[in-house]
């Protein structure tokens, strides 16, 4: 069996603060940042680093990356020992972290992306095919020549993101890339990362923020709550373990039609159990999708074309929703909303 990417066993960090305590003097506590962690990912796996603010994710981070040394236990990161061989490591790890830089504020991209070319001794050739790769692959010809402080958020992130992939890592760590980027810009970066990661194999810890990342992105979450592990396995797990909810949004063609008598516009509501007919005009053609077992219908909106429906995993299916309402109304369009990422976290620490 390959060694795992990220193996880490028991692994705690203390910060000491000092805090006033009373006029004159000042007292240390001391903040466990990290607790007693332990769990490992195989090569080439995808894992979310998730928890509240303060929850211990960056000092996780850190100490995996050989920026901390721990207090107790021990990390191996790509067979290395982080804090000893920062320096091979370097090699074989990208980081981002999304609020800070690693490029050279005042110089152009391209001389950032030389320096690191020369940091990781890369061969020329090397260097350039894949610095061509990149700029390609992430939109970056245009800002080549912009030293990177004029570059906007979204410029200078897949900057970032190409000069921590230049030397083609094995691990590639993003600490909330997307924080701060537009939908359009979060979901290119996705798009990228997915594809980066099919052609190279890479493995990937990202610590987000962003539902939308977690799901795209990774296929197992690892959800940390005061230093320690509160939970490790698949969103839908945790999902299904805090009992959130899932909404079905169902796009509807107007006019509703009870089970078996057959679609028609101006049919009007009644096609639904407990379904309490709105009057007048328009609203007659609403369908009512009010009484679906397991659902709490949450919006009627665009005239009652498009409705939400929450649903709780474990009493009903999305697969069912569907089915009835596709007995009451006709079905033009259906997606899913997954819950709130902040919303799971907060139920999971409730829970415990
Ligand atoms: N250098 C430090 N000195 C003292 N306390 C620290 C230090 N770094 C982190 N902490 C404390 O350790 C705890 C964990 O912080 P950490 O930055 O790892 O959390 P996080 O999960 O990354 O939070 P966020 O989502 O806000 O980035 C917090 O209570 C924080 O205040």
């Amino acid at each position: 069996m390959t060694e795992p990417i990220i193996d880490v066993a028991g692994l705690s960090r203390d910060f000491t603060v000092r805090a006033p305590a009373g006029r004159l003097r000042r007292a240390s506590r001391t903040v466990h940042a990290v607790h007693d962690l332990t769990f490992s990912v195989p090569e080439g796996a995808a894992v979310g680093y998730i928890g509240a603010n303060g929850a211990g994710k960056s000092t996780t981070i850190k100490m995996l990356t050989g920026i901390l040394v721990p207090t107790a236990g021990t990390a191996r990161t790509c067979g290395k020992e982080p804090h000893r061989q920062r320096r091979e490591l370097a090699r074989e790890i990208g980081v981002v972290f999304g609020q800070r830089t690693q490029l050279w504020w005042d110089l152009p991209l391209h001389e950032s992306f030389r320096a690191l070319a020369a940091i990781h001794r890369l061969p020329s050739d090397r260097a350039a095919r894949r610095q061509a790769e990149l700029v390609d692959r992430l939109d970056l010809g245009e800002f080549l020549d912009t030293p990177v402080r004029q570059l906007s958020l979204g410029q200078r992130i897949r900057g970032e993101i190409a000069a921590a992939l230049l030397h083609s890592p094995r691990l590639l760590v993003l600490d909330e890339p997307t924080i701060g980027l537009d939908v359009l810009s979060k979901e290119r970066l996705r798009g990228f990362l997915v594809e980066e990661r099919a052609a190279h194999g890479t493995s990937l810890l990202l610590t987000t923020h962003d539902m939308d990342d977690v799901q795209r992105l990774t296929e197992r979450i690892l959800v940390v709550d005061h230093g320690q592990m509160a939970f490790d396995g698949t969103l839908a797990g945790l999902v299904d373990r805090v009992g959130a909810q899932r909404v079905v949004v169902v796009d509807l063609l107007g006019g509703a039609h009870g089970a078996g008598a057959g679609a028609g516009a101006g049919a009007g509501v009644g096609g639904g159990a407990g379904g309490a007919g709105e009057a007048g005009g328009r609203a007659a053609e609403v369908p009512d999708l009010h009484g679906i077992p397991g659902t709490e219908l949450v919006a009627v909106e665009a005239d009652g074309l498009r409705q939400r429906l929450a649903f709780t995993p474990g009493l009903t299916t999305a697969a069912e929703v569907i089915a009835a309402v596709a007995a009451r109304a006709t079905v033009r369009d259906v997606a899913i909303e997954e819950p709130d990422i902040e919303d799971v976290v907060r139920r999971l620490y409730l829970s415990q």
